[in-house]
C-alpha cells in the first residue's frame, strides 16, 4: 500500500496511468525533489520506477478520503479524467462521476490535509466562437459540449473550495506513452497514412497543441513554486488540425494526399468541438519560467520515442 518516507515534500498524482500521469511521474521522479505517489484506476501501467503506486478510483468517496487521509500529501496534481469528448457526450452520467464528483472528493479529503491542489484543465471550456484572438486565463468560459462543462464545474469547485489552488489549461495534447486509452492527433494521423488511409481533416478550428511533456513540465513548475491561480499551459503555435496533419506527414515522408481538407460544417463528431482555441501563455513565461517546444520539435521527440518503443 503506501510507506511513509517524509524525507521531501509528498506529490500525489492521480491519473498516472494517462498520458498527462505517466510524463508527470517520470519528470517529478527524475528531479528527485519530491516524494511521488502515483494514483490510478487498476494496475500500474508506468514502466519506470522511483515513486510508489496505489491503486485509487476517485469516484469511490470513502477510497479517496482514506488513502488522501493516510497519505496526506503537500501537493495533489490531479490530471485524471473521462478525457474522450464524444464518450462524455453520449454517456453524461459517466462523464460527470469522473469529471466533476471525483472531483469533490479529491476537494473535500485535500482540505483536511491542507494541499495545494492543481487541478488539469481544458480549452474546451471556451465555445471558440470569440473571434480570432487566443484565450487569456481571464476569459469568460462558455462550454460547447458535456465534457467542457464538467472541466468547468470541477474548475468551478476548485475554485470555491478552501484549498491553495492552481488550474492550469492545455488543449489538444500529443505524445507518446504505454499502454494508452486513447490515440492523439499526432499518431492517428501518421498511423491512417501508413495504412494508405483517406482522412478528413479540418482547417477552420484552431489550437495550440501541446506535447505532453511540456504540460507535465508546467506542471511541475507549479509545483516547484507552489505557484496558485489560473495558468495556461499548451503549446506556443496556432495550427489548425489540417495543418498539423500536414507537418506531421512532411516530418514522417507519408502521403500527404490522403490527407483531404474538410471544415467543421461538414466533419462532424458526436460532439461539437468550439471552433478557435488557443492560449496566451504569457503568464505561465513571465511567473513560471514555462517555454514550449515548437510543434515540429514536438513531432521529432514523439518520432524518437516511436522507435525506442519499436526497438
Ligand atoms: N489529452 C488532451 O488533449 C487534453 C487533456 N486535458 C486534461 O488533461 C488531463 C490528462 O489528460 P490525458 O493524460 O490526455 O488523459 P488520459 O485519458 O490519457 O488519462 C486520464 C487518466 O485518468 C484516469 N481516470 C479516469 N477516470 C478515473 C477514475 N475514476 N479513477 C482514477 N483514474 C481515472 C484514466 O484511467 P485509465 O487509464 O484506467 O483509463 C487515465 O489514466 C485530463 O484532466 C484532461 O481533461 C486538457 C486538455 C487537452
Ligand atoms: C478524428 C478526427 C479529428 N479531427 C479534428 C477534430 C479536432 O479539432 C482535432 C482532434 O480531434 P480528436 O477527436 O482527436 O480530439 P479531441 O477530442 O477534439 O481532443 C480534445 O481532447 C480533450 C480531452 C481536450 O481537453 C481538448 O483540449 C482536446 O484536446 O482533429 C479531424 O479533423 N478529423 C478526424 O478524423
Amino acid at each position: 500500500m503506501y510507506t511513509q518516507m517524509k524525507t521531501k515534500p509528498k506529490v500525489l498524482v492521480t491519473g498516472s496511468n494517462g498520458l498527462l500521469g505517466q510524463k508527470l511521474v517520470q519528470q517529478l521522479v527524475d528531479l528527485d525533489e519530491f516524494e511521488v505517489i502515483a494514483t490510478g484506476r487498476g494496475k500500474c501501467r508506468i514502466e519506470n520506477t522511483g515513486f510508489q503506486y496505489v491503486e485509487l478510483n476517485i469516484e469511490g468517496e470513502k477510497q479517496v478520503d482514506e488513502v488522501i487521509g493516510l497519505i496526506s500529501p503537500d501537493i495533489l496534481i490531479h490530471g485524471a479524467a473521462m478525457t474522450h469528448v464524444d464518450e462524455c457526450e453520449l454517456n453524461q452520467e459517466a462523464c460527470f462521476k469522473a469529471n466533476v464528483v471525483a472531483t469533490q472528493n479529491l476537494i473535500s479529503a485535500s482540505e483536511k490535509a491542507d494541499s495545494l491542489f492543481v487541478f488539469v484543465s481544458t480549452d474546451f471550456i471556451f465555445s471558440g466562437l470569440d473571434g480570432k484572438d487566443p484565450y487569456l486565463e481571464d476569459s469568460t468560459p462558455h462550454p460547447v459540449n458535456y465534457y467542457g462543462e464538467t472541466k468547468l464545474e470541477a474548475e468551478n469547485l476548485v475554485k470555491e473550495s478552501a484549498l491553495k489552488w492552481a488550474i492550469v489549461r492545455t488543449g489538444l495534447v500529443y505524445g507518446m506513452a504505454q499502454d494508452l486509452t486513447r490515440s492523439n492527433i499526432i499518431l492517428w494521423v501518421k498511423s491512417s497514412l501508413e495504412q494508405g488511409k483517406e482522412i478528413q481533416v479540418v482547417d477552420d478550428q484552431v489550437r495550440t497543441p501541446t506535447l505532453a511533456e511540456d504540460l507535465a513540465a508546467g506542471c511541475v513548475l507549479i509545483a516547484q513554486k507552489k505557484a496558485t491561480g489560473v495558468f495556461n499551459i499548451s503549446g506556443g503555435e496556432l495550427l489548425t488540425p489540417f495543418q498539423m496533419a500536414i507537418q506531421t506527414a512532411d516530418y514522417f515522408g507519408l502521403d500527404k494526399s490522403l490527407i483531404k481538407r474538410t471544415d467543421s460544417s461538414r466533419f462532424t463528431q458526436p460532439a461539437k468541438r468550439p471552433l478557435k482555441t488557443g492560449f496566451i501563455i504569457d503568464k505561465a513565461r513571465k511567473q513560471l519560467g514555462y517555454e514550449p517546444k515548437t510543434f515540429q520539435a514536438g513531432i521529432g521527440i514523439l518520432a524518437k520515442q516511436i522507435i525506442l518503443a519499436s526497438s
